[in-house]
């Protein structure tokens, strides 16, 4: 499989599903358009990323299927949290969060290509999982942003760090999707994305077995 990403969590998070993975991040603009909702933003932004990938291995032979996704911690109240820009930009995200119920949405884009690189079939979807903090002191923010873990983050932490579980109260919905990648919902969707297809590749067969099991 191609992963259209430079994040090591999704790599660990579909090598751990059983996928050998080939890795070519697509750099893109992810700015939000005036209006756009979360959702809307998190769904085109892996399109664009999966598209770009594309494009860029067009030139020589591809594997059958290339996945990509993004990001965002958001609520109504606080709009879109990206990654920070700076430590105080952690800071003061982290703070907001505290002692509150956020959203992550993980948009997702799968193409099944063929050996010369058009598409045969593609899926899109977005997970969105409900987190609860703890309510934080500026000490525990301090001591946390100190650690480095919220610099490549949306929302400035990471649940499934040592540091960063620490802050989560609790989860609602998936939890990979926060990590970065909705596995469970992905191989439904690939196995429904690549069942009329025929010549299936390897890692296709061994979605279907996987789900079947
Ligand atoms: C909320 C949260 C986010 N994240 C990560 C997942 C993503 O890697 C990152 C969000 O940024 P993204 O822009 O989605 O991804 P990326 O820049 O890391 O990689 P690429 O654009 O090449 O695909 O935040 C965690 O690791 N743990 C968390 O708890």
């Amino acid at each position: 499989m191609i992963l259209a990403s430079q994040s090591p969590r999704r790599r660990q998070l579909l090598e751990e599903a059983g996928f050998s993975v080939e890795i070519h991040p697509a750099d893109i603009d992810e700015a939000a358009r005036p209006d756009e909702k979360p959702t809307d933003l998190v769904r085109r932004l892996a399109s664009e990323k999966a598209e770009a990938c594309r494009q860029m291995l067009s030139q020589g032979p591809a594997d059958g299927l290339l996945v990509a996704a993004d990001t965002i911690v958001w609520s109504p109240e606080l709009g879109v949290l990206g990654k920070p820009t700076d430590p105080d930009d952690a800071r003061r995200t982290l703070a907001a969060l505290s002692g509150r119920t956020h959203h992550v949405s993980t948009g997702v884009s799968a193409l099944l290509l063929s050996p010369t690189c058009e598409v045969l079939g593609s899926a899109s979807f977005v997970e969105t999982t409900d987190v609860t903090f703890y309510e934080l002191t500026e000490a525990e923010i301090d001591a946390y942003v100190a650690t480095g873990d919220p610099m490549d983050k949306a929302g400035s932490y990471g649940i499934q760090t040592p540091a960063g579980r620490l802050l989560v109260k609790s989860i609602h919905g998936d939890y990979d999707s926060v990590v970065g990648l909705p596995i469970p919902r992905l191989m439904r969707e690939l196995s429904l994305l690549t069942h009329h297809d025929t010549g299936i590749l390897w890692p296709l067969q061994r979605i279907s077995t996987a789900i079947r099991a």
